[in-house]
Order: C-alpha cells, then structure tokens, then sequence
C-alpha cells in the first residue's frame, strides 16, 4: 500500500503514544504562526490533533464541542458552559494592532452603515462597544459575507480582521485601528483571543503546552526565514513585535473583564 500523507501522520502521531489526545483548533492567521510553530516542535505534538481554522470558526467549534482546546475569540468565553484559560500567551495588543480596522471612504461620523467581518466574534462586539462608548454613533451594522470588503465603500464602512486587512490601507481613506481606539478609550491593552479548555487539564499537559509556546515565541527569527511577508509594505518582524502583544499579563486581564463585563451586559 502506498503511504498517504494521512496514514502517515496517523502512524506517526499515535504510534508509540497511550497519551489521550487533544483536539485543538486554532486561529489560521499569520499572527498566531509563532505559538503554532512552538506547538509544532514540541514534544506534546504527537497529544494534539490540531487543526486550523478562521476565528469564529474556532470559537463555534468550542462551543458545540468539537474541540477540547482552542485559541478562540474572548467574545465567546461567557457562552461556554465551562472555560478555563490555560495559557499566559494570547493574542493580544498594546494600542495599534494593525490588522483589525474599520476602513471607509469617509469618516466614522459619516457612515450610515458598518459591515461586520463574519471572520471575528471579538471585534464585532468591539466595535459595538466603542462605537456606543467613544464614539457615540449609532450606524447600521451589516453581517459580512464571503466578499464583502468589495462593497466596502460611499457612506458603508466595513471591520475587516487579520490577514485580509494587508494593503487595505491602500485602497481606503480613512482607516480606524481598533486596538489604537480601544487604548485611547480606557488607557488599557486589549484581548483577542486566547487558549480556553473546556475541561480542567492535567497541570503537567498545560505546563508543557505553556512551554511549547514559549519556545515558539524564542524562535521567532527562524519563523521569519520560513515565512514569506503577504505585502511588499507589511513587514512581519514589526508585526510580530510591535502591534502584536502575546504575553497575557495583568493589564491584559483587567481589559478582558471589562470587555467581558460589556459582552455579558449586550447579551441581556
Ligand atoms: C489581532 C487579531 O485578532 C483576531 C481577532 C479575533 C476576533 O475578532 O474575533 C479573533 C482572533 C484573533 O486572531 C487579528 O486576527 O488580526
């Protein structure tokens, strides 16, 4: 029998291997590659069965309980019936985050209507939020479809996350970072997303799935060989160590409440 790429790895992964295994899914983005990468390398690799997908996908994944694990849009955390956040690594911001944007043609206070990207649960809700506490405004907000940034234009704005938002800046005129805004609004970092269980894991697993991480984070100049930058202006390494912010710390965990806090309140 000829061996399969999938035959192969399901030999590879649970041949020696008694350990339970650990659907996983996470975000199939450029920002989450470095804790991937550490997940990849490291010695549980063979107790995950990863897979990667777009956020709200991640997230609709957790909550009907087709995976165990995943880096999934905070947003979503209050709709689990259990949540346990196992890791201090995130996907997170300090001020311009540079790939979450409301982009339009004309200034917020004109746009009559706000499509929201389908890709995101934290940034729609996000947008909610400060265009109802810092704005002000109150537009109509459109659910995104596959090819909804085309239509992105006149008095209809459009929050477009991740990979799709490299080079929009090119094709719009006014461009609202929200990470950017969010910091301007409460002083504080923001959360996109981060690793939630639903199930209590054992410590060993979770100090090892930790570690993994970490190591991804330390060989970042490796990574940067191995990937190509999507845009001759988008430059990774900034990417990577200026507008994205891994570490989950305190600060980053008084934002998550309070963005919480907003997210529990919205659903009545
Ligand atoms: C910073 C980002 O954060 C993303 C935004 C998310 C959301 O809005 O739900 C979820 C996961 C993150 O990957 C990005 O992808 O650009």
């Amino acid at each position: 029998m000829v061996a399969t790429f999938e035959t192969l790895r399901d030999k590879n992964l649970s041949g020696n291997n008694p350990k339970p295994r650990h659907r996983v899914v996470a975000v199939s983005y450029l920002n989450t590659k470095p804790l991937l990468y550490g997940l990849l390398r490291s010695r549980i690799q063979s107790e995950l069965d990863m897979d990667l997908a777009i956020p709200s996908e991640c997230a609709r994944r957790l909550v009907a309980g087709e995976a165990d694990i995943a880096l999934v849009p905070v947003a979503v955390i209050p709709e689990l019936p259990e949540a346990h956040i196992i890791s201090d690594y995130c996907i997170g911001a300090d001020g311009k985050v540079a790939t979450v944007c409301i982009y339009g043609d004309v200034p917020i206070e004109e746009m009559t209507s706000i499509y929201l990207d389908h890709h995101s649960r934290s940034s729609v809700m996000l947008t909610r939020l400060l265009l109802e506490e810092y704005w002000k405004l109150e537009p109509e907000f459109i659910a995104a479809e596959d090819g909804y940034i085309d239509h992105i234009g006149g008095t209809t704005g459009g929050l477009v996350i991740g990979d799709r938002t490299i080079g929009l800046e090119k094709r719009f005129k006014y461009v609202y970072d929200l990470g950017e805004v969010w910091k301007k609004h409460t002083g504080l970092p923001f959360v996109f997303a981060a690793w939630v269980s639903v199930k209590p894991l054992d410590p060993e697993f979770i100090a090892a799935f930790n570690k993994a991480l970490k190591e991804g984070m330390e060989h970042l100049p490796e990574l940067q060989l191995l990937l190509s930058s999507p845009h001759p202006d988008f430059n990774l390494v900034e990417y990577y160590t200026h507008h994205i912010d891994y570490d989950l710390d305190a600060p980053k965990r008084k934002a998550l409440d309070r963005f919480l806090a907003y997210v529990g309140a919205a659903a009545g």
